[in-house]
């Protein structure tokens, strides 16, 4: 146990998906795992373990924003083991060819500050995903019929932004969405040698003001868990 998870040794598999919703977790146990079983429930923070296709995987939830997910993830990889992270979160698109619900898989992650600021200090640090699981998860992702596209992201700490220009800098720099948690996750994979990706679905959409209800973003975007599950055991 640790002081934001419940779960004892050897109940978090190696292998960890990662909403911010923690209701997006049980939903996607329920749905896609075998023998899902509780193993965290410490501040509502709900995270479970099961198998797919007999590999034994945990889903976890994060929170919003990278603080949350940093003690997460922190946690998960110096206590319990984790060795590969696949945030699956929802996203604001910013480009006018990402539409809502297409998948963005994100091959790195612009910021403005993360919480591992302090120990980059003025380094401008370029979080990357690590590249055989973007690569599956590619593939993956193009074997259905769904648009993917695949490029640098937004971590943002802000959900109500009040920086427009910031936006249109990105917008014209090919930033494809925008999200609160890829960053510091492949930030701390890369300090802790771990694998991280992460494979989002767009909710909204920043131009167009489009946006899905709350009960569509925790239990539908089936698709980006079976992209991160078919990624995650591409070689084994
Ligand atoms: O749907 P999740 O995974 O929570 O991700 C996105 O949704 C939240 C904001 O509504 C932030 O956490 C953002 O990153
Ligand atoms: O616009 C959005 C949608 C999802 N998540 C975000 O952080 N922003």
């Amino acid at each position: 146990m640790t002081v934001h998870i419940g779960a004892k040794q050897g109940d978090i598999a190696e292998t960890v998906l990662l909403p911010g919703d923690p209701y997006r977790a049980r939903w996607a146990a329920e749905t896609f795992l075998d023998d899902a079983r509780l193993v965290n429930e410490v501040r509502g923070m709900l995270g479970f373990t099961g198998t797919w296709k007999g590999h034994p995987v945990t889903i976890h939830g994060t929170g919003m924003g990278m603080p949350s997910l940093s003690i997460y993830v922190n946690e998960l990889i110096r206590d319990y083991g984790a060795r590969t992270l696949i945030r699956i979160g929802s996203c604001g698109g910013m480009q006018d060819h990402v539409g809502i619900r297409d998948i963005v898989v994100a091959m790195s992650c612009t910021s403005i500050s993360t919480p591992s600021r302090g120990i980059l200090r003025e380094l401008q640090y370029a979080p990357t995903a690590n590249w055989p699981l973007l690569r599956a998860a590619v593939l993956a992702a193009e074997r259905r019929d769904r648009p993917v596209h695949v490029g640098n992201i937004y971590s943002s700490d802000v959900f109500y932004d009040e920086r427009p220009d910031l936006n249109e800098q990105m917008e014209r720099h090919g930033v494809l969405a925008v999200e609160m948690e890829a960053a510091e996750l492949y930030t701390l994979a890369a300090r802790h040698k771990a694998r991280a990706l992460a494979v989002l679905t767009v909710s909204d959409h920043l131009k167009t003001g489009e946006a899905l209800p709350s009960d569509k973003r925790e239990r539908s975007f089936g698709e980006m868990v079976e992209i991160s599950l078919e990624a995650a055991f591409a070689d084994s």
